[in-house]
């Protein structure tokens, strides 16, 4: 068994992007800045928008917390949206998600600029990852592909099961992995909460990508022998005994699918901290794209 160390490779990365961030600098050009908008102040989120502002400072980036309270309304943040649009200084940016009830996700998500969307998440850049076209492909996603490619993973005509259908996860990792090309070419099932015999469809599966958030739901009488196991699910447990009162885990019931698994991802250290990774890479090409369309 292998563990896709997601740390390790996400600090390969971020190394490799601090050198692309040391020349730039080297020629006098502007480096990549990054801008995250969130709303309200979930910990969960912040922890992750916090991680992502000390990853931009590690790689040289420029970086832009924008801060809104939970009340703020949809035309305050569109607005803020536009300003960002407009900033000929932000290469990229993304909108922390989930959102507070009075804001229409799908509207925010329209109104940023496709060249900026560093998410991947406008129907632009959406429907071009889905037609192999040239875009930006959403970090968690391009995290797992990272992984598999580093690790050498063989993905041609497996049966790849994803767990969870979510517009940030799920449905994208469906799209890419029975994409042409490595790491694709797999033929997928995408599950979901309706999905019937949901246990001898995972059964089945050379890979499974496990996306909904629900602690210990993938056991290792589930998975077959030598499945490839990606958990992308990030649950906080509160735990007095810890020193932050919570405690990390993910789909995944790790001690013992890890016994049966050839390829498996921890949680923490794995897919999380890939997603970041991938989120600087867009944006390193967002503002290399930026550059030479002026
Ligand atoms: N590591 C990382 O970088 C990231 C981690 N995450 C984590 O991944 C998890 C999933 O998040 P996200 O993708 O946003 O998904 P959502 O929470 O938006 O959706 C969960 C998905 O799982 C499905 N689902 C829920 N329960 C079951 C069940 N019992 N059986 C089968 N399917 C089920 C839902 O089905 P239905 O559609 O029918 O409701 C839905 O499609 C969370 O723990 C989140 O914190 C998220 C993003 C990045
Ligand atoms: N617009 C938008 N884009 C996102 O990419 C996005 C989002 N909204 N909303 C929430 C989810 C979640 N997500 C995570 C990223 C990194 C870790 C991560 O680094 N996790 C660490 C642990 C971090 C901790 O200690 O909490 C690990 O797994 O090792 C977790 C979760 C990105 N998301």
């Amino acid at each position: 068994m292998t563990i896709l160390d997601g740390k390790k490779v996400s600090n390969q990365i971020k190394e490799e992007i601090a050198v692309e961030v040391a020349k730039m600098r080297e020629r006098g050009e502007k480096v990549p800045h990054l801008a995250a908008v969130i709303v309200g102040n979930d910990g969960a989120s912040l922890t992750y928008v916090g991680s992502k502002v000390k990853s931009c400072e590690k790689v040289g980036f420029e970086s832009t917390l924008v801060q809104l309270p939970s009340t703020t309304s949809e035309q305050e943040l569109l607005n803020k949206i536009e300003e960002l649009n407009k900033d000929e200084n932000i290469d990229g940016f993304i909108v922390q998600l989930p959102l507070p009830d009075q804001i229409d996700t799908q509207r925010v998500l329209l109104a940023v600029d496709p060249d900026k969307d560093v998410d991947g998440f406008h129907p632009t850049n959406f429907g071009k990852m889905a037609l192999d076209m040239s875009t930006f492909i959403p970090a968690t996603p391009f995290g797992i592909l990272e992984l598999l490619e580093r690790y050498n993973v063989e993905t041609k005509g497996k049966h790849t099961v994803v767990i969870g259908r979510s517009h940030i996860v799920g449905r994208p990792m469906s799209i890419l992995m029975g994409r042409k090309g490595w790491p694709g070419n797999s033929t997928v099932t995408l599950t979901h909460s309706h999905t019937k015999n949901i246990t001898q469809i995972i059964s089945q599966a050379d890979i499974v990508i496990s996306a909904l958030g629900v602690p210990n739901f993938l056991k290792a009488e589930m998975v077959k022998d030598d499945a490839v196991v990606i958990d992308v699910g990030i649950t906080r447990v509160p735990d007095d005994t810890k020193a932050k009162g919570y405690y990390i885990t993910g789909d995944v019931d790790f001690e013992n699918v890890s016994k049966k698994a050839s390829f498996i991802t921890p949680v923490p250290g794995g897919v999380g901290p890939m997603t970041i990774a991938m989120l600087l890479k867009n944006t390193l090409l967002a503002r290399e794209r930026h550059r030479s369309k002026k």
